[in-house]
């Protein structure tokens, strides 16, 4: 009998959407939400019947109705400091989402993936697995900014960076808990995750380290204070100008790295080829950055994510960290395979989900 699975995974632009039977994939789909559609809704926690809309009319397309599921998988967002694995999505779960703090595209699944589960009435459930927040409690040494105000907050790729690490652990015959990689996820936003024995140990953040497609990265902070200040704009817009329209969105007024390229590399678009080298090399001292956490004892470094399927910033960044450790590239992300197999887990009661 099939195992059907729901699986979604919301990010700022589009929601990725599949449904696998048990470990395999039948079908997956990226649902894109353009910037003017986006742009009617004055916050992502507005964004949630649209969205859950969008996931009906996408099971309606494969012929399935909620009570033929044997379980949701839902991306999850910001709620907290959770561990890595499954969560069953209760109802502590949805509100923890609803009342996050944090605004984040995922923060919308685990609730829609839980009203689907109602509504099918089959005493079916949904769970999130590896949530943004889910890098367990961190060593404090990992907290410290030099302001005892402000803690560094854990929310990374948790999801692609530990599922590449399963994969690379698998391949090089390697049991996971004995593995140390530095996994650079190379998306939209850019993070990159020291992670040992299969979790995430320390990182570097979105907001911390080079610039990327679309987000700032750190900016030096005395600087931003000034800017803040000065510029009149909200908080709310700030927060934009970082995280959205920052890095390569701000500097060259497109997102996607292959623009980038052709502008670089076609056209012979001087600005653009440097602003891109400059987010090569940024990103290629966060990863550097990390091997001291680990005395320089890392057995690789993996790219993965959307732009490490481009051949030149591979190239480029394996020149400038390779010294450390051999460099393994997994482009693309491994996220809904990895939700639907870890659910699947779940069902076939080889791991259990938490609950909040
Ligand atoms: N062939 C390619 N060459 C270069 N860059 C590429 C290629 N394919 C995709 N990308 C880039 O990958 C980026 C998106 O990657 P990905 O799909 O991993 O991120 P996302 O899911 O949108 O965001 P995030 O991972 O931050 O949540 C875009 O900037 C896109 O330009
Ligand atoms: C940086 C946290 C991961 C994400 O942006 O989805």
């Amino acid at each position: 009998m099939a195992e059907y699975i729901l699986v979604i995974n919301p990010g700022s632009t589009s929601t990725k959407v599949a449904v696998f039977d048990g470990e395999k994939e039948l079908h997956s789909m990226n649902i894109d939400h353009p910037a003017e559609e986006l742009k009617k809704f004055v916050d992502i926690n507005e964004q949630l019947p649209f969205r859950k809309v969008a996931v009906m009319k996408y099971l309606e397309s494969q012929s399935l109705k909620p009570s033929d599921l044997a379980g949701i998988a839902a991306r999850a967002g910001a709620i907290g400091q959770l561990e890595s694995g499954a969560y069953l999505i209760d109802e502590t779960f949805v509100n923890a989402c609803r009342t996050s703090q944090i605004p984040h595209p995922a923060n919308l699944s685990p609730i829609i993936a839980y009203e689907i589960a109602e509504e099918a009435g089959t005493g079916i459930c949904g769970y999130a697995y590896d949530a943004v927040c889910g890098c367990g409690v961190p060593d404090p040494i990992f907290t410290y900014t030099g302001v005892p105000e402000i803690k560094k907050p854990f929310f990374t790729h948790v999801l692609n960076s530990r599922a590449v690490s399963i994969e690379q652990a698998k391949k090089d015959g390697m049991k996971l808990e004995d593995t140390t990689y530095i996994v650079c996820h190379l998306g939209g936003g850019v993070t990159s995750n020291l992670i040992k024995g299969g979790k995430v140990l320390d990182f570097v953040g979105d907001d911390e380290g080079g610039f990327s497609p679309e987000r700032s990265g750190g900016v030096p902070c005395r600087e931003l204070v000034k800017f803040c200040f000065r510029s009149g704009l909200s908080e709310k817009q700030v927060q934009k100008k970082l995280k959205g329209q920052g890095g390569l969105t701000a500097y060259l007024g497109v997102n996607d790295a292959r623009d980038v390229e052709r502008m670089a590399f076609e056209e012979g678009n001087e600005e653009a080829k440097l602003v891109y080298d400059a987010m090569i090399m940024q990103l290629s001292k966060d990863i550097a950055s990390l091997a001291p956490v680990v005395c320089g004892k890392v057995d690789k470094i993996i790219l993965t994510g959307g732009m490490a399927y481009s051949s030149y910033l591979t190239a480029e960044m394996e020149k400038r960290v390779s010294f450390i450790a051999p460099v393994s590239v997994s482009a693309g992300t491994y996220e809904m395979e990895a939700l639907a197999k870890g659910i699947h887990r779940v069902l076939a009661g080889e791991e259990q989900a938490q609950v909040l």
